[in-house]
């Protein structure tokens, strides 16, 4: 199968449970719940995407033809040491990683991460699933190791993913015109239901990618 990355990089995890850890990521093209083209944002399923994911002119990015290729151009970003971590991401990353991508990552002893809208099954072997889960999109994906939900979403209340199979639960504030806004009711939510936490995007916050 051929693989449509955007791009790849070496950065910090700026959000939920693993912030702060290095990671090489690997952001697919193209995204299931929008085109990624503005015009069609206020049509969008998703409609608060912070993301261009669209082509594969990014830094690193490409056509890969195979597993073994674009696990080679991955590992290649790692700069050595530590427990090598890559979190595929995009875009809808559930549309393109496979099975013989996570054993060709696992071959070169990376631990592999996903953040995923939730909407298409995880294939298995996967060592991280972040679920972000979207108002209008229907959750297929309803267990993981962590669930980070873009503050607020009217139509998808925090109460109605608190008892699904996760390890950690996030309350991430939805960047926008209003971000001091959406940060502070998140603030005020996981201090009134402490089984959230906050999780705020940290590469924003820092300058880094
Ligand atoms: C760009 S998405 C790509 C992965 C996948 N399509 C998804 O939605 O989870 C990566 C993360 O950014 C979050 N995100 C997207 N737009 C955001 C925004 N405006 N504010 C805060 N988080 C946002 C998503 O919910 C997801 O957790
Ligand atoms: N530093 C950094 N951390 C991130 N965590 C999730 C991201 C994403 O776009 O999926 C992201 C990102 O774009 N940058
Ligand atoms: S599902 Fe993820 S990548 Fe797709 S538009 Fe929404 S936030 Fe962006
Ligand atoms: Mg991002």
């Amino acid at each position: 199968m051929t693989y449509s990355v955007k791009e790849l990089f070496y950065t910090l995890q700026g959000e939920g449970a693993q912030a702060g850890r290095a990671a090489v990521f690997c952001r697919f093209a193209g995204c299931n719940l929008w085109t990624g083209r503005d015009q069609d944002r206020a049509t969008a399923v998703c409609s608060f995407c912070d993301t261009d994911f669209v082509g594969t002119d990014g830094p690193g990015g490409g056509k890969f033809a195979t597993a073994e290729a674009l696990a080679d151009a991955i590992a290649r970003q790692w700069p050595g040491g530590g427990r090598p971590y890559v979190v595929c991401t995009g875009g809808e990353p559930l549309l393109q990683l496979d099975t013989p991508l996570i054993e060709a990552l696992h071959a070169r002893g990376f631990e592999v991460a996903v953040e995923t809208n939730g909407t298409q099954p995880a294939p298995p072997g996967l060592d991280w699933i972040c679920v972000s889960p979207k108002a209008d999109a229907p959750l297929v994906l309803t267990s993981g190791h962590e669930l980070k939900l873009v503050y607020p979403q009217p139509l998808a209340p925090p109460e109605r993913f608190a008892g699904l199979d996760f390890q950690h639960f996030f309350l991430q504030p939805m960047d926008s015109v209003l971000k001091r806004e959406h940060t502070q009711s998140a603030v005020d939510y996981c201090m009134a239901h402490p089984q959230w936490r906050l999780s705020v995007q940290m590469h924003k916050v820092v300058g880094i990618a």
